[in-house]
């Protein structure tokens, strides 16, 4: 059996060459998926599992160098403060972000300058493709709406991803100069038109059997333009993941999305 150069190395170096993960929210929906993805890739370490009621210092205690945070909006941002003040790089997943939380965030980090932190709506090739799409197509079209579709357990509506999509879309429709969408309606039951973020009607569906599903329908004179995004499955959005685990420390500060660790 022929020896690979990794497996010459002596074992403290090749196990030096491995980054200290640390997940939180490791028992839920995404954390069991994040925690199978870290298990599975040769440059990465399991070293802590927090859930809710266990010890956030069990991350720093092992040694963490990076932390993967998909636990709740209510949560989120006491785990960031932690992982920023033990040093810690954060990868986060979890939704429920506004300009306010993001400024918090920048404001915590100037004390640390060599830390990063990655907040990303959604970690789906597919998905943040999409928005770039909308965002590009947003200003040919005089009409848009965003329809967002998930599984019934989600605890925030619209998505985050939604959210995003439509700020992105409503920034590109202001650079272009478009009026507001054309929209008569006068008289409807509360909800019926959807949330309205930034001018863009956002529309939350929760069935179960999905997973986690987006269309931006844009429209003009004869003709409508439908960009549309599915994830099938968790483990679609764990290539976005890794990519973010094994990047982050070398961007610091803050960052929203992960299109610039794509080349976008
Ligand atoms: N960016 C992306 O690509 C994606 C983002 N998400 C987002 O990730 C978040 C999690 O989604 P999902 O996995 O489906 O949700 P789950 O409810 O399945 O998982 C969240 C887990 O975090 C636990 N938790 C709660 N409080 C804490 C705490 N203080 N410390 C550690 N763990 C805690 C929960 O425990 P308990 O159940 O007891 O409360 C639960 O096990 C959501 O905001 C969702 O929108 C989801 C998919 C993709
Ligand atoms: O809760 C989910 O499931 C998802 N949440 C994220 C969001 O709110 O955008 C990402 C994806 O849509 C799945």
């Amino acid at each position: 059996m022929t020896s690979s150069a990794t497996d010459q190395q002596p074992t403290a170096d090749r196990d030096a060459a491995l980054i200290p993960v640390g997940v939180l929210g490791a028992r839920g929906r995404m954390g069991t998926e994040v925690v199978k993805a870290v298990n599975d890739a040769d440059d990465l370490e399991l070293v802590a599992m927090v859930d809710d009621g266990d010890w956030l210092f069990n991350v720093a205690d092992a040694g963490a160098q990076v932390v993967v945070d998909f636990t709740r909006p209510d949560v989120v941002m006491d785990n960031i403060r932690f992982c920023i003040d033990n040093n810690i790089h954060c990868v986060v997943g979890t939704t429920g972000f506004d300009d306010v939380k993001l400024a918090t965030i920048a404001e915590w980090l100037e004390a640390k300058p060599d830390v990063g932190v990655v907040i990303a709506p959604n970690f789906g090739i597919g998905a943040i493709l999409l928005m770039r799409f909308a965002q590009e197509a947003a200003r040919f079209f005089p009409s848009v709406e965003v329809v967002e579709l998930h599984h019934p357990n989600k605890v925030d509506a619209p998505s985050g991803t939604a959210v995003r999509t439509a700020r992105l879309v409503a920034a590109a429709r202001r650079a272009a100069g478009l009026p507001p969408s054309p929209d008569a309606t006068a008289d409807s039951l509360p909800g019926a038109r959807g949330a309205d973020v930034e001018g863009v009607p956002v529309h939350a569906v929760r069935l179960s059997g999905l997973v986690a599903h987006q269309e931006v329908l844009l429209g003009a004179a004869g003709e409508t333009l439908t960009l549309r995004h599915d994830s099938f499955d968790r483990a679609s959005f764990m290539p976005g993941v890794l990519l973010a685990v094994r990047e982050i420390g070398r961007r610091p500060g803050l960052t929203v999305g992960i299109e610039s660790f794509l080349g976008l």
